[in-house]
């Protein structure tokens, strides 16, 4: 597992990570996310021990990186796909990784099957696609065939068919009792492949817990009724406490009550209804509530932005 404690960073006067604790447990997929320049990275770098802790510590498996006797066995990390060169071909570059940490080179076999590169095992990597370039990022970090694995935007610039691969791995090595720590921005990929999230913004964590959870923290489920005696329903959930809006003629909107209230007090005032819906927040939109006014850079809109479109059908977390 990793754990981190108090962990922190500074650049100067910079604190890039401030105090950040958390655990990441094996068998599950842990999501960090968070603005530009949140400190995922920076975090990522220190249990990698590539950054030292101005203060605090972060430990895999209880041990500091640099104490680990084997580390590409207990520790794999996709850092920055394009920090590969160039020359090599994709079979030279992992064995040559192989080698050098005492890893045996049947392994790169196994690895380049593993991420679909065995038919490009031969081209020289400078070639290589950002697609091919993060699996091939993912094969190196899974050549020790670690416990833990640390991936840093493993899906950016990946087309969807990639992005589907990185969410499926994910969910597999966690399923294989690994601990799988990825950060990401996409946050409906994250909804979709993590099971528990850090959201991390100004180097301090904001919210954890299971993704249900963070989203029903952060946001309220809205009830929408379409009824042809819209006043009337108004009126009877006013009486009871429950404020409604009214987007359009006919529609009510409410956060007050959940929608089997509403019905109950509709059904009791005698009211016809044409539909009854709860629409469920989106991680998305639990995020921007949750780091709206923490962005380090914005372009004037985004940060507390609008919220995205709600969702009709429940989300799929
Ligand atoms: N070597 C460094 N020297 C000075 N400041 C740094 C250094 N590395 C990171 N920072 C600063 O620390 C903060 C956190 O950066 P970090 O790269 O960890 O964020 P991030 O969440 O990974 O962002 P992004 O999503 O944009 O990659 C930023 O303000 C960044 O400018």
């Amino acid at each position: 597992m990793i754990e981190a404690v108090e962990l922190t960073k500074r650049f100067g006067d910079k604190t890039a990570v401030d105090r950040v604790s958390f655990t990441a447990e094996p068998g599950t997929v842990t999501g960090f996310l968070g603005p530009n320049g949140a400190g995922k990275s920076t975090t990522m770098r220190m249990i990698m021990g590539l950054d030292r802790p101005t203060g605090g510590s972060v430990r895999v498996n209880g041990r500091a990186y640099r104490d680990l006797g084997a580390p590409l066995c207990e520790v794999g990390a996709l850092l920055d796909a394009k920090g590969m060169h160039g020359s090599r071909s994709a079979r030279a570059h992992l064995t040559q990784l192989a080698v050098s940490n005492g890893i045996p080179t049947k392994r790169v076999n196994e690895v380049l099957e593993m991420t679909g590169l065995m038919n490009v095992a031969r081209k020289r990597v400078k070639g290589f696609s950002l697609g091919m370039g993060q699996r091939l990022g993912i094969a190196a970090a899974m050549l020790g065939d670690p416990g833990v694995l640390v991936l840093d935007e493993p899906v950016n610039g990946l087309d969807p068919e990639g992005v589907k691969w990185v969410r499926e791995t994910c969910r597999a090595l966690a399923s294989q009792g690994r601990t799988v720590f990825i950060s990401s921005h996409l946050m409906s990929e994250m909804a979709q492949t993590a099971d528990q999230l850090l959201v991390i913004a100004r180097g301090r964590i904001l919210a954890r817990g299971p993704v249900d959870e963070i989203i029903a923290q952060a946001t309220s489920d809205v009830v929408r009724v379409v009824s042809p005696q819209a006043d009337t329903l108004a009126q009877a959930l006013a009486s009871r406490g429950v404020e409604t809006s009214s987007p359009s003629p006919g529609t009510l909107t409410t956060t007050a009550a959940p929608a089997h209230v509403v019905g109950d007090i509709a059904a009791a005032a005698r009211v016809t209804l044409h539909e009854l819906t709860t629409q469920h927040a989106s991680l998305e939109e639990a995020y921007l509530t949750l780091t709206s006014g923490e962005t380090e850079y914005t372009t004037g809109q985004a940060t507390g932005g609008s919220a995205p479109a709600r969702q009709q059908a429940p989300a799929t977390v």
